[in-house]
């Protein structure tokens, strides 16, 4: 089972490297490594199993950050409204691309963290407000989808880890509060 310990921290070459296509059809190894991906998920968002097992709360994993050069990431984006227990998102996806996104751009107005951050780095990290994505799910099956907001967010976010990418390269140095017309600020 995942914990925090097998998250890799800043510093580690392995968050700045490009991530490899995994083979197609998935190995079981593949296959198993993104069910223990999403179950770390899930228990990070398990106020007692969190506690437990000392998880940050987790909405998205990408395989580069458990020190595995691979293009496979989990998000599990809980429904905002606590009453529904469905997530608005929740899939491992193999080989994620972005195919196409829009001209609007966006950024979380609480700026970004990062599992693999342990420190605060404030700014607004600008992204795509929409994106439409190509994934293979874990039955093998290859997925086309449309994200938008937050969920479009958190896919961007663990994308960038498979190109060694961090949140924080996208901050504006001079201002990170800066913004041009136009980007959504989602609170
Ligand atoms: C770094 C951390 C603060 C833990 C961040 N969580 C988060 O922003 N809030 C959160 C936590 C939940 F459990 C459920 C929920 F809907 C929201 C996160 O998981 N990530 C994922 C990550 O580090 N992936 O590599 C950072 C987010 C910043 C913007 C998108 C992902
Ligand atoms: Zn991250």
């Amino acid at each position: 089972m995942i914990t925090m310990k097998d998250i890799i921290r800043e510093g580690n070459p392995t968050l700045r490297a490009v991530a490899k296509e995994v083979a197609l059809p998935l190995s079981d190894e593949d296959i198993k490594l993104g069910e223990e991906m999403m179950e770390f998920l899930h228990n990070s968002q398990d106020p007692v199993k969190a506690e437990e097992l000392g998880l940050r709360g987790g909405v998205g994993l990408a395989a580069p950050q458990l020190d595995i050069s691979k293009r496979i990431i989990a998000v599990h984006v809980p429904n905002g409204d606590l009453e529904n227990p469905e997530p608005t998102l929740s899939a491992v996806m193999y080989n994620p691309k972005i195919l196409s996104h829009s001209v609007q751009d966006a950024c979380l107005g609480e700026g970004e963290g990062c599992l693999s951050v342990d420190r605060e780095v404030p700014g607004y990290v600008v992204r795509h407000n929409k994106i439409t994505l190509s994934y293979v799910d874990a039955s093998g099956v290859k997925q086309k989808i449309r994200l938008k907001n937050y969920e479009a967010i958190v896919v961007q976010h663990e994308i960038d880890h498979l190109n060694g990418v961090m949140f924080y390269d996208h901050i504006n140095q001079e201002n990170p509060y800066a913004l041009k017309d136009g980007v959504l600020v989602i609170e």
